[in-house]
């Protein structure tokens, strides 16, 4: 197999990927137990597969789910990592019956910057605050947060230059001053450029190489990002528990259970932090992603374009949103194609099994939706854009519960997922009804995967004012 998902790709990288790496299991499996061993290999010395998963992504993904099957071990950034792909092994980590798999392994990569927030917490811890998360997201509460993104969208679209145009950068700063509007509609002020440094330092530590704080690493920016942002929502909380401004901030403080329960100082703050690191690059690579289809195909780009037109120059409520289907079509293959949260983890809690792999506790998974959005059992042609596959007549997204997994799944599954495709909606509606763009045909963008994927030459089109 070769790199065929990752233009660019060095012949080191290409030999990476096609080497045969000397097959050994994982542990051992109790005896009598009927179970199987994992099958994998730990790559190089010291480095591990680090290399190929951060330089080829999806297509390490593939490689291993070839050679191995959904189930495989390897050594990866320090330590032992078991990758699971495919909807069977994948269904029974996120169905999660007997509670074996924690989120303990997102707090490996993020915990220091982001812990107790939601997606951190476990168990029927998680379950209590996320009931009364819940209340943050009612169909009322999205409706305020989509006045604030579609005003701030229009601003922001508008004012974008035609000519050698890069969308990255530039959906990545108008995403920045929706969360900014949407998470807290009037704190910001004179403190608006401190906390947007402070937060994308925060987001930058999560992938840092030095994993400690060494000084002027990112490691430690990230540390001082957090203590900035804790501070500034910590001072705003009194405030807003007392004003019923129609932002998210003001959600989390006001919301209660059935038996009157409400969220902490502490936990608002935390959930703050959390949530706006969750919306922010995955509407700004969702988005992204979704311009670089549309640029290439130029059928579907005027098919959507002639549907927002259809829909009106906006702002456009929540009912006219999601009634905008074409373009629904063009963002859930968008995010089939790339995934914006390509590797799930979790860490096992107690000794457990996926499809009869024994997994012994303590270990650390890594699940690969990016994976199962491109296995060829459950899409045809599946590196075709072809955003009709997910229409009523061949809905290829039903071919296994989880072949389409880009909001993840079971208890944890995405609690934005439908505010998310709506800010989404909305920046392209807007996009669409004030510019055309395109790339070259042979252009391939190349999605970088140290982090989520971003195109890494910031994504350049033509853009032409209508
Ligand atoms: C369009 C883009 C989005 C994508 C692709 C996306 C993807 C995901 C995925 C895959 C998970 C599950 C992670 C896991 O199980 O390990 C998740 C969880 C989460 N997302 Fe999103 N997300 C998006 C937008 C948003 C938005 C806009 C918000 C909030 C405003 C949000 C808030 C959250 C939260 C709080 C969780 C944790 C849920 C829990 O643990 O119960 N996401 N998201």
């Amino acid at each position: 197999m070769s790199a065929t998902h990752m233009p660019g790709a060095t012949k080191f990288d290409e030999w990476l990927l096609e080497n045969t790496w000397r097959r050994k299991d994982f542990g051992a499996v109790p005896a009598g137990s009927g179970l199987k061993p994992i099958p994998g290999d730990s790559g190089l010395p010291l480095l591990g597969h680090s290399l190929e998963a951060l330089r080829l992504g999806l297509d390490f993904g593939l490689k291993r789910y070839e050679t191995y099957g959904p189930v495989s071990w390897m050594k990866a950034f320090g330590i032992n990592l078991v990758g699971i792909a495919g909807g069977d092994a994948i269904q029974v980590v996120l169905t999660n019956k007997d509670k074996a798999f924690s989120q303990q392994g997102w707090t490996y990569f993020i915990g220091p910057f982001f812990k107790r927030g939601l997606m951190l917490l476990d168990f029927e811890e998680h379950m209590f605050h996320r009931r009364l998360m819940q209340q943050a997201f009612t169909r009322p509460r999205i409706m305020g947060y989509l006045e604030h993104v579609a005003e701030e969208a229009a601003r922001g679209v508008d004012a974008w230059q035609p000519g050698t145009f890069h969308v990255y950068p530039a959906m990545k700063q108008l995403t920045l001053d929706i969360a900014g509007s949407v998470f807290m509609a009037s704190e910001l002020g004179a403190e608006k450029d401190a906390l947007n440094k402070a937060f994308v330092a925060t987001v930058r530590a999560g992938t840092s190489l030095v994993r400690y704080a060494v000084p002027g690493s990112r490691w430690n920016a990230g540390l001082q990002g957090r203590k900035v942002l804790e501070d500034f929502f910590r001072r705003n909380v009194p405030a807003k528990r007392a004003s019923d401004s129609n932002d998210l901030f003001a959600g989390l403080c006001h919301a209660r259970d059935d038996d009157g329960e409400a969220f902490t100082d502490d936990d608002v703050v935390s959930h703050m932090i959390f949530l706006m690191m969750a919306a922010h690059d995955t509407s700004t690579i969702t988005t992204t992603a979704a311009a670089y289809f549309l640029g290439k195909d130029r059928d579907w780009q005027d098919r959507a374009r002639k549907e927002c037109f259809a829909a009106g120059p906006g702002p456009l409520d929540i009912d006219a949103l999601e009634g905008l289907r074409d373009l629904e079509l063009v963002i859930k293959e968008s995010l089939r194609l790339v995934a914006p949260v390509p590797t799930m983890a979790r860490k096992t809690v107690k000794d457990t099994e996926v499809l009869g792999h024994y997994i012994p506790a303590d270990t650390m998974i890594g699940l690969g939706p990016w994976v199962n959005h491109m296995l060829p059992d459950y899409w045809t042609n599946p590196d075709d854009f072809d955003p009709d596959r997910f229409g009523e007549e061949r809905r290829e997204d039903k071919s296994h519960r989880y072949a389409w997994m880009p909001f993840g799944g079971g208890a944890h599954k995405c609690i934005g997922m439908h505010f998310g495709m709506l800010e989404v909606k909305t920046l392209l509606h807007r996009m669409l009804t004030t510019y055309e763009w395109s790339v070259p045909q042979d252009y391939r963008v190349r999605w970088d995967s140290t982090s989520l994927p971003a195109p890494s030459d910031g994504l350049p089109v033509a853009l032409k004012r209508l």
